[in-house]
């Protein structure tokens, strides 16, 4: 009997041919489906971990397409000798060779985008598809309608790449698939030099680009009133988020961040935007790493990548940390601001501290990129329209309402921080979601009861002194039942006990309920989710 690879009991094979083959076939059959759920189960989980998990951008021109080696390798004589072909027949190139990748780079640029573009050995190679999908992210939040147009309409959609690198990928990109205008900037000679050569050998997109050495003066924060560089050229450290701490000093995204090194390298969007000048988005592939070892340089890929493309003092942390506290400062200067992130973990500190700074929206996504993953983040401070899609509308238990009253050092973040916390202290299972701003909560009815018992109830030490400005919050309530009266009396009570902790004055809040809600319900658990809209 040839190995089938599945161990059969002894006196099976003592079987009748017959029988035997009905076992084989059944064995078979739930393997398969074994394998099958198997399958489906890790898809499932892999949705599960990842949130919104996002392969390729669907307008990506490679989503369909991926790179034909083979047809290049026809086409383009200087590509044919990094084209091998493997037992399967198929072409592949060796991803640890780089001046394999290099020429699949330029030929891909030229080939599909018209581009012509070379850089020297061991600078940053950009993967062509992966740099595509953060320019399709950009044009997808551009069109997003929540924040108001800032340039008349025909106007060319204008970005600022910080640190375009000798690649120029981001503007050579950006300007020939979408027709955008860029300011790219960097701060090395050969960044500069290499951006300048990529840009001028593309006569068609030259008048799209400008390539800027950074900080060198130019308009807001120039070298001699940068409120951020200190005298001695370093940068002065703020105390991230010190007025905010509040009760937060010992949740563990403080702790993270406050163990963070700070960027002390040269400035970054300040200094580097002229006086007057305004953008549809800025965005950046910062240098990930605070040292090269730490860069682990990827042995099954070489994308090349000198120190100064790939390190910065306090790593992407810092490095995207001063592009916020820059943000803050040119406010809507830029309708969008974005970067990339290497970590997941930096990525939710960085969202918290946007929410902190005041930022009105803050976006996300995860680019997959083979097996590694990167974020994007993006945000604005540009009012955002309270526009209520009609799909929200039609959610009979989505309730919006306004939080009035507090202080404005208390943001809504804290607030959301502050339901986990005294939920997740009375038994119910609470879960902050820091990228997506909202607080998922699964209770029960007895859990309910007990917060709202009148013991726990006891708001009368109210007694506190308002100090500072006051501010209203608006919150959405998404409610898994119609029962929205019972979860809107505790939100109710813990919105009092947040203001009561926080010394400010109880008759100072108002939480606006709906009249028309009714308690009815009797199931025993319920899900209900609170976030900012
Ligand atoms: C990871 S590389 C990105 C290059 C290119 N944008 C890409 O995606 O391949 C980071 C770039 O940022 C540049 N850089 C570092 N500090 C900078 C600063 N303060 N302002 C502008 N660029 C900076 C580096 O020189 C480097 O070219």
């Amino acid at each position: 009997m040839p190995d089938s690879g599945i161990s059969l009991p002894r006196d099976v094979c003592k079987m009748p041919d017959r029988a035997f083959l009905y076992l084989a076939i059944t064995l078979l059959v739930i393997n398969c489906l074994t394998l099958g759920l198997r399958w489906r189960m890790a898809g499932k989980r892999k949705r599960k971990s990842g949130g919104e998990r996002r392969g390729i951008h669907h307008r990506n021109r490679y989503a369909d397409n991926p790179p034909d080696f083979a047809q290049l390798a026809s086409l383009y004589p200087s590509f044919e000798p990094y084209v091998f072909y493997s037992r399967d027949g198929c072409p592949r190139i060796d991803w640890t060779d780089f001046n394999a990748t290099r020429e699949l780079t330029r030929v891909l640029l030229l080939h599909d985008h018209g581009v012509n573009w070379w850089i020297p050995d061991g600078q940053l190679c950009p993967t062509v598809p992966n740099r595509l999908n953060y320019i399709h992210w950009i044009e997808d939040l551009l069109a997003l309608d929540i924040l108001p147009a800032t340039r008349a309409e025909g106007d060319i959609t204008t970005g600022f790449d910080i640190g375009t690198g000798a690649n120029c990928i981001y503007p050579l990109l950006g300007s020939s698939v979408l027709g955008w205008k860029f300011v790219g900037s960097d701060i090395t000679d050969i960044a500069i030099e290499w951006a300048n050569k990529n840009v001028d050998s593309n006569p068609h997109l030259s008048n799209l680009i400008e390539i800027r050495r950074a900080g060198m003066g130019h308009g807001v924060g120039k070298s001699e009133n940068n409120p951020i560089l200190s005298s001695e050229g370093g940068v002065q450290l703020s105390n991230p988020g010190a007025e905010n701490v509040g009760f937060l000093a010992s949740s563990v995204l403080e702790t993270e961040w406050n163990a963070k090194k700070y960027y002390d390298g040269p400035p970054v969007l300040l200094g580097s935007v002229k006086d007057g000048e305004h953008f549809d988005f800025c965005m950046c592939n910062p240098p990930f790493f605070e040292t090269m070892e730490e860069a682990g340089l990827n042995p099954k890929t070489s994308c090349g990548g000198t120190p100064a493309e790939m390190v910065c003092s306090g790593g992407e942390h810092a490095f995207i940390k001063r592009i916020i506290e820059d943000s803050v400062t040119l406010k809507d200067r830029f309708r969008w601001y974005s970067s990339m992130v290497g970590r997941k973990l930096n990525l939710n500190i960085l969202v918290s501290e946007l929410w902190k700074v005041g930022a009105t929206v803050v976006k996300t996504t995860e680019f997959v990129q083979g097996r590694t993953s990167r974020w994007g983040l993006a945000w604005s401070f540009l009012p955002v329209s309270r526009k209520i899609s009609s799909s929200q509308k039609v959610e009979e238990n989505n309730l919006s309402f306004m939080l009035e009253g507090l202080q404005r050092q208390h943001g809504a973040f804290h607030v959301l921080q502050y339901v986990e916390s005294y939920l997740s202290s009375n038994g119910a299972s609470s879960k902050l979601d820091a990228a997506a701003f909202n607080v998922d909560i699964t209770i029960s009815r007895n859990q309910i009861n007990t917060i709202l018992k009148p013991e726990t109830c006891d708001l009368s030490n109210s007694s506190n002194n308002n100090h500072g400005e006051v501010d209203s919050l608006p919150f959405c309530l998404h409610c898994s039942t119609t029962n929205l009266a019972l979860f809107i009396s505790m939100f109710s009570l813990i919105f009092r006990r947040f203001l009561i902790d926080h010394s400010i004055r109880n008759d100072e809040h108002k939480l606006s309920i709906p009249k028309s809600t009714s308690l009815s319900a009797s199931r025993a658990t319920w899900r209900v989710s609170i976030g900012r809209f």
